[in-house]
């Protein structure tokens, strides 16, 4: 048999049946389900007189809408809205759903792996593009619209068509300082946020094996900013480490039959990829988005680049807007960007570990005079539980951060999380497009550390020198 890429084994797996012209009908194993992109999905079905075709495969949770400060009472009506419409949706479907205020509830990529509701081998959904996210664990997972969230709730598949494979290698081991947040910016500052369309990206290589489950979930989740559909990584111990004994995760009585088949996915030895892309852990640097896509990144100890050395006219101008837009200067040192916010959170950098390597910059050092709000937002109910039992929201509150409760906040500030016009943002999300994070609001994209460096300097700095 030829060899197989991991992509292809999980795409032939779940092909339900294949037309001449490739269009393909793929079933899904696992349907995540939050309050933005379900309602009217649920409205379908209900309209059409249909049922769920196995209601059991379906997640659900509030995390976009839900507040941070209290979790008692939602203010805004839109939100408040749209987490009861999915709460009513919930009940007379038959879905299990992780309300707000439930511990177990949070951004559907940090809660759906938290619970092991993602397992290696599955095709997982979701309406929302960082689905990619559950692609650490070797499971197939995309994104998909509000009308194919229906459709996969009706029919239990997706009309599919099969994507280009580009594996993305990056070899040697990562410097101190430098984390998968830092991986993820400097694949997309390298293939470019159009570098990934058409393709599914495998990760691979000795800095990525070297990552925990937490970090391919970093690395992941930003496969969709690299404008592919779908990140994935093979499966090894790590996967299955982190996998055991979670509440979803197959029985003990199951779980050597699961680890034999997790096994034998990662791509064969001599597997053909469509595109390979390889590059050295050695070269990356903590870095710091300086535009409004996260391409535009830099190293911490570099400027914000020069429209006039751009020779590509496209490209200088959209430098030039974008430097206009955050309201910066060419060539101006990365670390003389001052600040006003610092967000900790997103369900690319909320989970435990991202929570305790903040802690471990902040722990004794207090947030600069000119930050206006400092705030951590766990990424579940549980990596809250998890950091206060560690003490790690004394050491954040004693810092001068704000501790909230989880849900997506200020990534994209669908709830009362935003930043003013023009206020700067240190933001451990992905992305840093014009308004994200509020009307003006001016974001740059880094690591937890960095952040948290961030907060307790006033500016960026480069925390291999000065934490
Ligand atoms: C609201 C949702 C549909 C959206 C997405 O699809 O990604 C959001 O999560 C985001 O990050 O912009
Ligand atoms: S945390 Fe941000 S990127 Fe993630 S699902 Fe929520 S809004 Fe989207």
């Amino acid at each position: 048999m030829t060899a197989q890429t991991l992509y292809d084994k999980l795409w032939r797996a779940h092909v339900v049946r294949e037309e001449s012209d490739g269009t393909t009908l793929l079933y899904i194993d696992r349907h995540l389900v939050h309050e933005v992109t379900s309602p009217q999905a649920f409205e379908g079905l209900t309209l059409g007189e249909r049922p769920l075709w196995r209601g059991q495969s379906i997640v659900a949770t509030a995390d976009h809408n839900t507040p941070t400060v209290t979790q008692t009472e939602i203010h805004d009506l839109v939100s408040r809205l749209q987490v009861e419409t999915l709460s009513q949706n919930c009940q007379s479907f038959g879905v299990t759903l992780y309300p707000m205020g439930d511990r177990r509830q949070g951004i559907v990529h940090v809660m759906g792996p938290e619970q092991g509701a993602t397992l290696p081998g599955m095709t997982v959904v979701c309406g929302d593009s960082h689905t990619s996210t559950h692609g650490a664990f070797a499971a197939l997972a995309f994104g998909i619209g509000t009308s194919e969230v229906e459709h996969v709730m009706a029919t239990q598949t997706l009309v599919a068509r099969r994507s280009r494979t580009l594996r993305v290698t990056v070899d040697g081991t990562l410097p101190e300082g430098v984390t998968a947040k830092d991986v993820a910016l400097y694949i997309i500052g390298h293939i470019g946020t159009a570098g990934g369309t058409g393709y599914a990206i495998e990760f691979a290589g000795e800095a990525i094996r070297g990552l925990s489950m937490e970090g391919r979930m970093t690395l992941c989740n930003m496969a969709i900013e690299a404008g592919a559909r779908a990140g994935l990584i093979g499966a090894d111990d790590v996967t299955f480490a982190y996998l055991k004994g979670r509440p979803y995760a197959p029985s003990d009585a199951q779980w050597g039959q699961a680890v034999t088949y997790w096994r034998t996915l990662h791509s064969d030895e001599g597997a053909v990829f469509d595109k390979e892309v390889t590059l050295s852990a050695q070269h990356i640097e903590p870095l710091v988005t300086w535009g409004t896509s996260p391409e535009m990144v830099v190293s911490v100890t570099g400027q914000v680049p020069d429209p006039r050395l751009e020779k590509d006219l496209v490209r200088r101008q959209s430098m030039e807007r974008a430097l206009i837009y955050m309201g910066l200067i060419a060539n101006t040192p990365m670390i003389r960007i001052s600040l006003d916010k610092v967000f900790i959170g997103s369900c690319t950098n909320s989970r435990i570990e991202d929570l305790r390597a903040a802690a471990a910059v902040v722990k004794g050092k207090h947030v600069a005079a000119n930050i206006k709000l400092a705030m951590v937002v766990p990424g579940s109910g549980l990596v809250k539980a998890q950091a206060e039992a560690e003490g790690l929201d004394q050491i954040f509150l004693e810092a001068g951060f704000e501790w909230r409760h989880p849900g997506c906040s200020m990534c994209l500030g669908m709830n009362e999380d935003r930043l003013s016009p023009g206020e700067r943002c240190a933001s451990t999300s992905n992305r840093n497009f014009e308004g994200r994070q509020g009307t003006g609001g001016r974001t740059h994209l880094v690591s937890p550390q960095m952040a948290a460096a961030a907060a307790i300097a006033g500016h960026f700095v480069d925390i291999r020198e000065n934490f």
